[in-house]
């Protein structure tokens, strides 16, 4: 891997408290890193610290091999784009996209050659002579990026960029930062708590929690494979299904029971062996559920509430006392009450060990 930001043993400590511990993470040239985390997991502050904002407690930051640990923010070569924007208020956005460039004494021409380039990229071009009051939250968002832009910087950080715009201006900006991506090829490190944002744009997901990383995969892995537990419940909307039961061998093959009921473990893609006799937790995402699929028998279940939403219909059913959604088509309805029969599919199904909670 060609890397564009190593961390090494990174610790970092606000007082007493520890909030990143030993963390080691490696960022590929022209890779899409997102940090994914609940409020209060150190995503943040990990960010902060590659940009140089806060200083570490322990370890070394590598930006394009060169040890930046104790480097100024402005010499590192990074960009930042924050949540809430942070341009100059009394400054046009031609000003606030040059402003930095005049400071570090860069040539006219060349700003102004830098400055045409970015509205370009970013459709600013009428909003030139504006100041930033006069603009709505995705066309401020968007000059900030711009700053950023102009720097002509390797590696681009996003701090919640996106989470003060209301839901259909962050859908639109999303595409857009996606487009800069594929368009730029920068590395680009993305902090967000959204997983559809988390999904939708990175290359590899980190997934924090209490300033450990959980998982580092592509968001395929992390949505099919969770590594544990936590992992498993973060990822997915309407949540992952979870059912506990135990391990049993039936007629020479190990099945999962739960509450009276024995599901089939055909199919099921294990990372180890799968022995009788272990406490698990069965996880099915709710379009891994198939409603009455031609041929199949499988386990009754009773229709408890369905909630239509268009384009799919999500069922909550009751199976062996315990409650469960499942995703069909929006077409499809089931009146309160109906008896459905379920197919689980398993080859993407996780099992997680009860107590370590990792996956089996
Ligand atoms: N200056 C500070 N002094 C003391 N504790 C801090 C400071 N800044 C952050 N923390 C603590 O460090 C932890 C991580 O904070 P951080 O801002 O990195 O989390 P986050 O995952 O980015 O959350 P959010 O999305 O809410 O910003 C939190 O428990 C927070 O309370």
């Amino acid at each position: 891997m060609n890397t564009s930001v190593s961390i090494r043993d990174l610790s970092l400590n606000f007082g007493a408290v520890t909030v990143l511990k030993d963390l080691n993470l490696d960022i590929a040239d022209g890779e899409f890193l997102v940090l994914l985390g609940s409020s209060g997991c150190g995503k943040s502050t990990l960010l902060n610290c590659i940009a140089g904002l806060l200083d570490v407690s322990e370890g070394q930051i590598f930006i394009k091999d060169k040890n930046v640990t104790w480097e100024e923010p402005k010499d590192r070569g990074i960009g930042m784009v924050f949540q809430s924007y942070a341009l100059y208020p009394q400054m046009t956005v031609e000003k606030n996209l040059s402003f930095g460039l005049q400071v570090a004494k860069m040539p006219k021409e060349e700003i102004d050659k830098r400055v045409a380039r970015a509205s370009e990229i970013l459709q600013i071009g009428p909003l030139l002579k504006r100041k930033p009051a006069e603009l709505s939250g995705g066309q401020r968002q968007r000059v900030a990026i711009g700053r950023a832009l102009v720097r002509d910087v390797d590696v681009f950080l996003f701090d919640e960029p996106l989470s003060n715009l209301d839901a259909k201006l962050r859908a639109e900006l999303r595409v857009e930062i996606k487009r800069l991506h594929q368009q730029l090829k920068n590395t680009m490190i993305y902090v967000t708590h959204d997983q559809i944002e988390a999904l939708t744009l990175a290359d590899r997901i980190a997934i924090m929690k209490s300033g450990v990383i959980q998982q580092l995969d592509d968001p395929m892995t992390i949505y099919n494979r969770p590594k544990n537990l936590f992992v498993a419940g973060f990822i997915g909307s309407p949540s992952m299904n979870f059912f506990k039961g135990q391990l049993v061998e039936k007629n020479g093959a190990v099945v999962f029971s739960s509450g009276g009921v024995d599901f089939s473990l055909s199919g099921y893609d294990a990372d180890t062996k799968l022995d009788a006799g272990r406490e698990v937790v069965l996880g099915v995402r709710p379009e891994h559920i198939a409603v009455d699929a031609a041929g199949e028998t499988g386990h009754t279940a009773t229709v408890d509430i369905e909630e239509p939403m268009g384009a799919d219909n999500l069922l909550w059913l009751k199976l062996a006392g315990q409650s469960l959604s499942v995703r069909i088509a929006g077409t499809r309805r089931y009146a309160p009450g109906s008896k459905v029969h379920l197919s689980f599919d398993m080859s993407v199904a996780s099992l997680f060990d009860a107590k370590t909670e990792v996956r089996l």
